[in-house]
């Protein structure tokens, strides 16, 4: 089973037509895996225990009444590696991945139509779910508006049709969460969901709570441990008399920089680049970012400053 060519699905709106909606796919060929990803060891290990327990666990789901799905919400500023850690899993499961557009979702009953239509042993994700429709604080608009019936959280968000018009995409809350609930994937197989984003404190906690996305985890910036993972990958580098500092700029300066931009400043950028170079710059790079973060501190102070006067 293992090392099937596996795919990746999107639904792309220019096959939509009416109420008809479809998948198409690629070859999947993403070469992230969890030896690859940046994060602390333990939290890695943890995630690839609950995957591992959750796809041999089809009896136990069957036992407790449950569809056979989980729900990951990935969360974390851009950048610290969510579409690679959903990559990872992939590749880690053998599953293939749907990568849902919701935007382009014109109603609820095609989002049905497109869950009903995904294989089992999949990964379907839904990426920046506070961007790809307004679904935040539903709840509260929901109270103040006290609107009537089906109307009450439908959310209207225009978008471009293929002829370049606006059109209205009425997917509404109750219809992502009934897509979620597993109403519809229990129609067989194993089913991952992913949701990531990068305002976990915009969404609307009833999207988020245990039960629809299983295991939250936060993506962050690069640390120490995450940087020799990087330095491995990029350099072939496992210890240099360089780490040492950088160790005492992300650990004791606590310097914030994400693991692509880490990444971005190991990669050699010519022939002659050796490690040492790409390490020097890295270090360049994050005293550079201390200043930066110093100047906007000092810049926000004068703001306040200002105000008071
Ligand atoms: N934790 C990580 N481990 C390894 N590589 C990483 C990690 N985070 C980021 N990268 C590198 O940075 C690039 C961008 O990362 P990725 O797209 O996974 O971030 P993201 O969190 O999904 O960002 P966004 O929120 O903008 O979608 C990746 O192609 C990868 O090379």
């Amino acid at each position: 089973m293992k090392n099937r060519e596996r795919k990746i699905y999107s639904n792309s709106s220019s096959e939509d037509h009416g109420y008809k909606t479809k998948w198409n796919h690629v070859t999947f060929d993403h070469p992230a895996t969890f030896d690859t990803l940046a994060m602390d060891k333990n939290k890695k290990e943890e995630i690839k225990g609950d995957l591992i327990k959750f796809s041999k666990s089809k009896d136990y789901y069957k036992k407790i009444g449950k569809a056979w799905k989980r729900g990951y919400l990935l969360y974390g500023p851009p950048g610290t590696g969510k579409s690679t850690m959903i990559a990872a899993m992939a590749n880690f499961l053998d599953y293939d991945v749907y990568d849902l557009e919701l935007t382009t979702v014109k109603y609820n009953t095609q989002l049905r139509r497109l869950l009903i239509d995904t294989s089992a042993k999949s990964i379907i994700v839904i990426e920046d779910i506070d961007c790809s429709l307004n679904l935040t604080g539903q709840r509260k608009k929901k109270e103040e508006e006290e609107a009537v019936g089906d109307e009450k959280n439908t959310i209207e968000k225009k978008i471009m049709d293929n002829e370049g018009e606006n059109e209205v995409s009425k997917v509404t809350l109750s219809g992502l969460l009934n897509f979620v609930d597993g109403l519809w994937s229990a129609c067989g197989g194993e089913r991952i969901i992913v949701f990531t984003t990068n305002f976990v404190d915009k969404l609307d906690p009833v999207l988020i709570r245990k039960g629809r996305m299983d295991k939250h985890i936060e993506l962050s910036y690069c640390c120490f441990e995450a940087f020799k993972v990087l330095a491995k990958n990029y350099l072939d580098v496992e210890e240099s008399e360089l780490f040492e500092e950088i160790k005492r700029l992300l650990e004791v300066e606590e310097i914030k920089m994400t693991p692509a931009d880490v990444g971005e400043n190991l990669l050699p950028k010519s022939e002659e680049e050796g490690p040492e170079t790409c390490l020097k710059r890295l270090i360049e790079a994050l005293k550079e970012e201390k200043e930066e973060a110093k100047r906007k501190v000092e810049e926000e102070e004068k703001g306040r400053e200002r105000i008071n006067t």
